[in-house]
């Protein structure tokens, strides 16, 4: 059953045009210009419970604009939203209780606080029932194994520690849905899978639906199973995670600073030494499709692989049998680059040109 239905949804800003010069500020009093933009426009679109959904786009593209309407925080337009039945911007109130959010640039801890002290703030905000309370706290100290930080005040944590701390702070109240905006911005690679990993548990072990939106392909590799895709406010794309991944999330890209020189790696049975892109990998394993050798310059190489036709491992095998790894990085392509992709294949040549009319 959904417990998310968006219908024709739309959200047009108008905003007064600056004026600059004494001359252009005194006619801008007198007959003020406006520019509208249309941040949403006609998106229809319903999630089940339990769901793990990431909403994507580029800069720009309405994601933030959606979530706030979804919670309440805007009016729209034009269209219609039911929330766990609530039209959030009337009853945004009702809707708090059941549903939570986190922003990953902005905290909802208090920032002189210990978590602590926020935890049993927002128990009494969400008048929680202290004995209830106190076990939902522990449970979550432990599951995100925040113990040793939550005494701490949240401006001393690290960024991990204090995202460990706001997201257990956001399950307080068992919201029924979470929506995650950049939950992993600016981790290392070590925290953003900790996050990860915790938001997966949580929605197994009680089945919240997770509304996430990230410019970091691995959020929704690993965490979500549908991807919607919007650009200029539009949806673009509506699929499983499982397709997206086939069709547009398959090539990684691996970096390796290697104890010897790439040369000794490399072939040149394949045509021109000066032109990079031809250079083939000598192992007889690496020889094949789905590789292709992107940079290849004293003792750095990066590989492109095509995880569809090619799994990691033995490639990272095959190369560790002929020299010593020093270093190696594995990353996803970027959000921009696989939406860019998807525009490609929707057979938009160019993205469409935004709508911006400035008005008298
Ligand atoms: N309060 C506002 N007034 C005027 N225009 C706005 C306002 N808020 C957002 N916009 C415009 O609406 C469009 C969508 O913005 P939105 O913040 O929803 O994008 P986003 O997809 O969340 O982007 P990002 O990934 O950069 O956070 C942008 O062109 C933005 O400039």
């Amino acid at each position: 059953m959904s417990i998310v239905e968006v219908e024709h949804l739309a959200k047009t800003f108008r905003s007064r045009e600056r004026a600059s010069g004494i001359a252009e500020s005194m006619r801008s009093f007198v007959l003020p210009r406006y520019r509208t933009r249309e941040a949403v426009k006609d998106m229809s679109f319903a999630l089940d419970a339990g769901e793990v959904l990431a909403f994507i786009g580029p800069n720009g593209a309405g994601k933030s604009t959606t979530i706030k309407m979804l919670t309440g925080i805007l009016y729209p337009t034009a269209g219609a939203v039911r929330v766990l039945g609530f039209t959030p911007w009337q009853q945004r109130r009702q809707l708090a209780y059941h549903i939570a959010s986190v922003f990953g640039q902005k905290s909802q801890l208090w920032y002189h606080l210990p978590p602590q002290d926020t935890f049993n703030l927002l128990a009494r905000i969400y008048e929680l029932d202290m004995t209830e309370y106190r076990k939902r706290r522990d449970f979550l100290i432990e599951v995100f194994d925040i113990a040793e930080y939550i005494r701490t005040p949240a401006r001393k944590l690290s960024l991990g520690e204090r995202m460990r701390c706001e997201l257990a702070a956001t399950f307080l109240h068992k919201p029924r849905i979470v929506f995650l905006d950049e939950p992993t911005i600016g981790l290392d690679v070590i925290a953003k899978q900790r996050i990860r990993d915790l938001i997966a548990l949580l929605n197994v072990e009680e089945r919240v639906t997770v509304f996430l939106t990230s410019h970091d392909a691995g959020d929704v590799e690993q965490v979500c199973r549908r991807a919607i895709v919007i650009n200029h406010g539009e949806i673009i794309l509506d699929e499983s995670v499982a397709t997206l991944k086939r069709d547009y999330l398959k090539a990684k890209t691996i970096d390796l600073q290697l104890g010897g020189t790439v040369e000794e790696l490399l072939t040149d049975e394949v045509g021109d030494r000066q032109s990079r892109l031809k250079l083939q990998l000598a192992a007889p394993a690496l020889k094949r499709e789905g590789i292709q050798v992107l940079k290849a310059q004293g003792h750095s190489l990066r590989l492109e692989v095509d995880t569809t036709s090619c799994p990691l491992e033995p490639v990272i095998a095959s190369i560790m049998q002929q020299q010593h790894i020093l270093d190696m990085t594995i990353s996803d392509p970027p959000m921009e680059k696989i939406i860019a992709a998807i525009y490609g294949s929707q057979g938009t040549v160019q993205p469409p040109v935004e709508a911006e009319n400035v008005s008298l």
